[in-house]
């Protein structure tokens, strides 16, 4: 199911494959697939992941900082805007029809899990490249892709269809065809052609599968409200 997303891609979830199905088929995602996740567990999850957008944002922010290109700076402000304009709102719509207003929802305290998260994700930003960068993003960007892939052919419930949709619809996907693309390109333009035989290699690969495992921690909060 790796193909489609590039080769970078496909090289870094292979190097972490215990962790990436881990992340990929953890018990809340199969809760999501086949309804049995408690609502209340979701609007806990979905109130988090509007403070984890909000920093995600603002790593995607470093990456216009970071970028050597045009087209690399174009991806990094269109993601910004794409995820401030479109997936936080639709956070904030699921949860005003929960009744969670958006005062309550923007005063969301931040679990730790989420913190950790974030704030690797920005550290790689602050202290990396655009390449370090791009590997701590990556997981969470493509990962969201297979998994509703996945879960669109495999649910047995409606009730979670919308999430599930909003990940497995062409949009989406085009998108992180992009992303997968976007990142063969950055890495061959600094590194050159066989760069995953190079030293730097295995710290991205290490950065990729850090960001897995905090995906992980991430979903296990998720069953935690
Ligand atoms: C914990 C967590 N991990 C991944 C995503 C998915 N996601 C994050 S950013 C983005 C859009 C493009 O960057 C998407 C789909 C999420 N919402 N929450």
């Amino acid at each position: 199911m790796s193909s489609g997303y590039g080769k970078a891609f496909a090289l870094m979830r292979e190097a972490g494959q215990g962790p990436w199905r881990d992340y990929t088929r953890h018990a809340f995602v199969e809760g999501l697939k086949d309804g049995t996740l408690p609502r209340a567990a979701f609007l806990h999850y979905l109130r988090q992941d509007y403070v984890f957008l909000t920093h995600f944002s603002r790593a995607w922010a470093l990456a216009v900082v970071k970028a050597q290109t045009h087209e690399e700076m174009q991806v990094a402000s269109a993601t910004v805007n794409g995820l401030m304009h479109e997936e936080m709102m639709l956070h904030v719509g699921v949860c005003a029809d929960a009744g969670i207003s958006r005062e309550k929802l923007f005063a969301t305290p931040e679990r730790p899990e989420n913190l950790a998260y974030t704030r690797f994700v920005l550290e790689a930003g602050y202290s990396g490249d655009y390449l370090t960068l791009l590997a701590a993003l990556v997981p969470c960007v493509i990962g969201y892709a297979e998994i509703g892939a996945r879960l669109a052919q495999e649910a047995t419930s409606e009730t979670y269809r919308p999430w599930i949709d909003t990940y497995a619809g062409d949009q989406y996907q085009s998108y992180c065809r992009d992303i997968g693309a976007l990142l063969d390109s950055a890495l061959i333009r600094r590194l050159g052609e066989n760069y995953d035989t190079l030293p730097i290699w295995s710290d991205l690969c290490k950065t990729f599968e850090t960001a897995t495992m905090l995906e992980v921690n991430f979903w296990q909060m998720g069953l935690t409200p």
